[in-house]
């Protein structure tokens, strides 16, 4: 035996610890935690845990009593996301800016009543298709703890949402948040409202707790993400030497696993988005009456959009795939041992086929390769039943998903000189204007850094399992300029379930992610609280 016991402590807390000391002359181990070799008499046997130095299990304890109230208290914050899912926060709907400015009205009520140092950042207007102007929601920020000796850790989330009716197809009410069989379904439960209520959660447990943070914590919670992130790019460049000058890390939490097993995402998509607005007669036309007469413009803006992509997902516009990076041998390896249900995905999204059918070109194509989507035509009938009518203006939309060296600058221009040549081959009397409404660019971490240390190290805590590394399809508009204009280095955290259905109809957020997440955000600022503070 190298160890012997000496003076085993109890505490009162519901694991106790005892302290363990060397005999003379015998080395003592590592702390199974920080790896450390601590001193005889430092090491400590916490009950049900490995060899510990104290510090590490005084750390173990108060998680325990975090992780604890988390428990106790689930029913208040399930009914916290009740609250928020009940406000229609959908970002891309003129009509319901009121509800959005309402939803951040409350998150920052949330946060003052915390303590919070908070602040409602008036981003401006947004400009509408027809030129009129409308106020942009205004984005929260928010600062608890301002210790210089201690980290920074800045969270940035969102609260407005995606569109959602029931009759879309949703078994339940999308605003007004529903149990079943352990999950919570509600539109921007999981996509982000859960997520960003369980990082608040997370910090106001330390209070109730009378507990000090390990870290600062401040919050950038935005309500125009699904849109793009208007206005708030201009708000970090103004912000830069001023509320993120001491900003050290920034954590977002807005995407989710791949598979049950949780995960660090290392890198998103960026996204470019277009309007193909064809327009022709000067008003709709009877279709029995003019039909035949004149040159229609659906017909013209279904002609160009067939011209973007293949039925084999091969992008035609010129230039295009010849800008993104090749995938390193590194990269396939990493693809290759990524946990990933390839029968699973397809069944749950209820396809008989894929593009791929083996995982590595799958994970290829949704993370490192650009995509078309064609999402609607505005103008179009899409009404129940006939209508025979010949649209006089129609609008396509589309996005192209950007991966590293993309350019969206030089994706505009791509796009909008092959969208005219094209036309411009159909000889038609009608006329086409190709605008891009968004240009996000794709966003990449480095997966060396400690923050990733800390946060497999968080992960292993709270579910005892080592995160994949994974990279995210979608986009969060903003991780890049985070990236760019403050330097400092970024993680995505999430928590979402791989079957959430972002954006789908019955998305959901499982009560488990819920709750463990909150848990896993305690953790985090206790893992990023040990990385060494630079001068
Ligand atoms: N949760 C992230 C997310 O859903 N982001 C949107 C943002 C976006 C991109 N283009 C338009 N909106 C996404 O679709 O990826
Ligand atoms: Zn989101
Ligand atoms: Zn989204």
């Amino acid at each position: 035996m190298v160890l012997q016991m000496k003076d085993p402590i109890e505490h009162s807390c519901a694991e106790h610890i005892r302290i363990w000391g060397a005999k003379e002359g015998h080395s003592t181990p590592d702390c199974g935690n920080c790896r450390i070799k601590k001193q005889p008499n430092k090491m400590a046997l916490l009950c049900a845990a490995a060899l510990l130095c104290v510090l590490c299990s005084m750390d173990a304890l108060q998680y325990s009593e975090l992780a604890q109230y988390i428990d106790s208290h689930q029913e208040e914050y399930v009914e916290a996301l009740r609250d928020w899912v009940a406000i229609e926060s959908d970002s891309s709907n003129i009509l319901k800016r009121p509800d959005l400015h309402r939803m951040m009205d409350v998150t920052a009520e949330k946060l003052r009543r915390m303590g919070g140092d908070v602040v409602m950042v008036d981003i401006g207007e947004q400009e509408l298709p027809g030129g009129q102007m409308l106020a942009l929601p205004k984005v929260v920020t928010a600062h608890f703890g301002n210790d210089s000796q201690k980290h920074t850790v800045c969270v940035y989330g969102h609260v407005d949402v995606q569109p959602a009716k029931l009759e879309d197809g949703w078994r339940t009410e999308p605003y007004n948040l529903t149990e079943i069989d352990g999950n919570l379904y509600g539109r921007g439960a999981s996509d982000n409202k859960a997520p960003v209520l369980a990082w608040i959660h997370a910090v106001e447990a330390y209070q109730a707790l009378n507990m000090e943070l390990p870290v600062n914590v401040k919050f950038v919670i935005e309500g125009m993400e699904e849109t793009g992130s208007n206005g708030l790019d201009a708000m970090i460049l103004a912000q830069r030497d001023t509320f993120f000058s001491d900003v050290d890390f920034i954590v977002i939490s807005d995407c989710g696993w791949l598979s049950k097993r949780p995960a660090l995402t290392y890198g998103t998509r960026g996204n470019c988005y277009f309007f193909a607005e064809v327009e022709g007669p000067t008003q709709d036309l009877h279709s029995g009456v003019y039909g035949g007469t004149v040159i229609e413009p659906m017909t013209d803006l279904i002609g160009i959009l067939d011209t973007l992509i293949t039925p084999s997902g091969k992008i035609l516009i010129p230039g295009i795939r010849e800008a993104v990076a090749p995938l390193t041998d590194e990269e396939w390896k990493m693809y290759q041992d990524i946990d990933f249900d390839f029968d699973y995905y397809k069944s749950k999204i209820g396809v008989a086929q894929l593009m791929y059918n083996n995982k590595v070109d799958l994970l290829a194509h949704r993370w490192r390769h650009p995509t078309v989507t064609i999402h609607g035509i505005e103008g179009a009938f899409s009404d129940p039943g006939t209508k025979t009518v010949i649209p006089a203006k129609v609008t396509g939309k589309f996005s192209i998903r950007q991966v590293p060296d993309m350019d969206p600058a030089m994706v505009k221009k791509q796009v909008t000189d092959y969208l005219q040549s094209v036309f411009a081959k159909r000889k038609s009397p009608n006329k086409l204007k190709v605008t891009m409404v968004i240009g996000a660019k794709p966003w990449l971490a480095d997966t060396k850094h400690s923050l990733y240390d800390a946060g497999k190290a968080a992960v292993k805590r709270v579910f005892g399992v080592d995160p994949d590394l994974i990279r995210e399809g979608g986009t969060i508009p903003i991780a890049r300029t985070f990236q760019d204009v403050t330097g400092k280095s970024i993680i995505m955290l999430p928590i979402g379930g791989f079957d959430d259905g972002l954006h789908s109809q019955n998305e959901k957020m499982s009560r488990y992610n819920y709750i463990e997440g909150t848990k896993l955000f305690i953790a985090y600022l206790h893992e990023v609280a040990q990385i060494k503070k630079s001068v």
